[in-house]
């Protein structure tokens, strides 16, 4: 649905983006993850048709999007700076928005004003940053697009407001395929919406994760032993993390709970407690794996 092979952009001597490979299934939440200057905007600018990429390609539906205006019709960028015309009100925006976008749904629009609550003839420009950012979701919304791209989308938003959103876009991807990219810096921010979540570091995916394989796959296991411990024990075992605390091992490793389960039945143990992950705890244990820190992207 959004492919993107092996692209990068370079501002002069900055180096972006180096070589993303990313792939989001119609239907489905992404989440990109990253630091300050990771090039997260500098993605989502080029998804969004907004900066050609330099090598490499990008195709939504099978189509490339850099001076597409069709698909540009279904594919809607909300910026993390947004930008309003001087002097015009939301009803003013939303008449804009319907002469340009050919799917606008008046209905919707007016149904919308519920959640948002926000008086259609006021200024736009008067209005709070968060409530800019809600009429910017609204407005968006209104289009019944095929593919959101936001830019640090909840960011401004009130933790009610925040809730509401992500109920809105959960509900348009359950009741009518839309796909989402979205960026965050927050962990936490993505881990109820996403369904995928790429970590972008230095202008490269580092990780990527589909959250239900994520949260299945590892496992923390605290065990003791009457015996020494057996070196066997390591075999058939991906372990991400090993901590002996006196009698009581804890390791961190790959795997489905049963067989993790069978695994250390096997070697007769006192005590043998396996847990779920937080997903705070997975990447930071898988980012750990692959040699990069991720406290940046972790509020805690
Ligand atoms: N228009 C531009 N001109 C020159 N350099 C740019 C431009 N846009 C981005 N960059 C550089 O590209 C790199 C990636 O920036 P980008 O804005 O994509 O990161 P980001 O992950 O969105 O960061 P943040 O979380 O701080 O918004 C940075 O080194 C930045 O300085």
């Amino acid at each position: 649905m959004i492919e993107v092979k092996n692209l990068t952009k370079d501002f002069d001597d900055i180096k972006a983006l180096k070589g993303v490979d990313l792939s989001v299934k119609e239907g489905s939440i992404y989440g990109l993850l990253g630091s300050n200057g990771a090039g997260k905007t500098t993605l989502l600018k080029t998804l969004a048709g907004i900066y050609k990429e330099d090598s490499g390609e990008v195709r939504i539906f099978g189509e490339r999007i850099f001076e597409n205006p069709t698909l540009k019709n279904r594919v809607l960028f909300i910026p993390d700076n947004i930008y309003y015309f001087a002097g015009y009100t939301i009803n003013d925006m939303a008449e804009f928005y319907k002469s340009i976008y050919s799917t606008w749904n008046q209905e919707r629009y007016m149904a919308l004003q519920k959640v948002f609550n926000l008086d259609t003839n006021k200024k736009i420009i008067k209005l709070s940053k968060g409530m800019q950012r809600q009429v910017a979701i609204w407005l968006c919304l209104s289009t019944m697009p095929k593919v959101m791209i936001l830019d640090e989308p909840l960011d401004g938003l009130d933790s009610v407001m925040r809730q509401k959103v992500k109920n809105l876009l959960i509900q348009d991807v359950a009741n009518h395929q839309l796909t989402i990219i979205v960026s965050s810096h927050n962990l936490r921010e993505l881990e109820d919406l996403c369904d995928h979540i790429g970590i972008l570091h230095e202008g490269s995916i580092v990780l990527e994760k589909d959250m239900d394989d994520m949260k299945r796959d590892i496992h923390k296991i605290q065990v003791s032993f009457k015996n020494p411990l057996s070196k066997e024990i390591y075999d058939n075992l991906s372990l991400l993390y090993k901590e002996q605390r006196g009698s009581v091992y804890i390791f961190i490793a790959r795997g489905e709970r049963k067989d993790l389960v069978n695994h250390f039945t096997e070697f007769e143990p006192l005590l043998l407690d396996i847990l779920p992950l937080t997903l705070e705890e997975i990447f930071t244990y898988e980012m750990g794996d692959v040699g990069y820190a991720i406290e940046n992207i972790i509020i805690k």
